[in-house]
């Protein structure tokens, strides 16, 4: 069975804080604040992953209240969501999101966006998308006092045994994650990556 998720997040701008998207440092005189490293946009991959999977939030999953996410760097965290998703049985099928930015312009750093995210969740390139709009000056994205990003994705259920081999183009998860002794992990490796044992 496929499955949808969304997610969308919001963050402050303010001087004096690192700009931090798609697990890029990206040059600009203002960065987002949050509790950990305010990377919106992959926080917005986290929630709509976790969503497809019915596993709630990152507020659940990560609280805000918690010393251990101050400053925490969101591809961690995603990793963490990916490795989640697999233990339930679920691969992910594809992602598409979508940065409000008035500024900076984005273009120059979406491909290491793309690489990082498409990295830690041990998928192919082709399987992320991620685009960039201004608001066209309105609203609070418009007058730079934040930067949202919106996240839709599907995951497939290899336990329902309706995936095959070639559903999974980013093939096993756990060939580069090293996870291969857990359970549904285990059954992912098996099926989709015999040659490799
Ligand atoms: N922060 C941004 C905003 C936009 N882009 C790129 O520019 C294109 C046009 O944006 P509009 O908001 O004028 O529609 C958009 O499709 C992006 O390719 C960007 O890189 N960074
Ligand atoms: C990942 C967390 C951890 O504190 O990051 P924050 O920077 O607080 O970002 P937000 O999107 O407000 O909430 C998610 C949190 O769980």
């Amino acid at each position: 069975m496929m499955r949808i998720g969304t997610g969308y997040d919001v963050h402050q701008l303010a001087e004096g804080v690192d700009l931090i998207i798609g697990g890029v440092k990206i040059p600009c005189d203002r960065g987002l604040v949050g509790h950990s490293d305010a990377d919106v946009l992959l926080h917005a991959i986290m929630d709509a992953l976790l969503g497809a999977a019915a596993l709630g939030d990152i507020g659940r999953h990560f609280p805000d209240t918690d010393e251990r996410y101050r400053g925490a760097d969101s591809l961690k965290l995603l990793e963490e969501v990916g490795n989640m998703l697999a233990d339930k049985g679920y691969l992910v099928n594809n992602i598409d999101a979508t940065v409000i930015a008035q500024e900076p312009k984005l273009s120059p750093y979406m491909d290491q966006m793309i690489r990082n995210v498409a990295s830690v969740l041990g998928i192919a390139e082709d399987q992320v998308n991620i685009k960039a709009t201004s608001e066209e000056h309105l609203g609070f994205t418009g007058r730079k006092e934040g930067i949202s990003a919106q996240a839709v994705c599907t995951i497939l259920d290899y336990m329902d045994g309706s995936i095959s081999a070639a559903d999974s183009e980013g093939g096993c998860a756990s060939c580069s994650r090293d996870r291969e002794d857990k359970g549904a992990v285990k059954s992912l490796h098996e099926a989709f990556c015999p040659k490799e044992d």
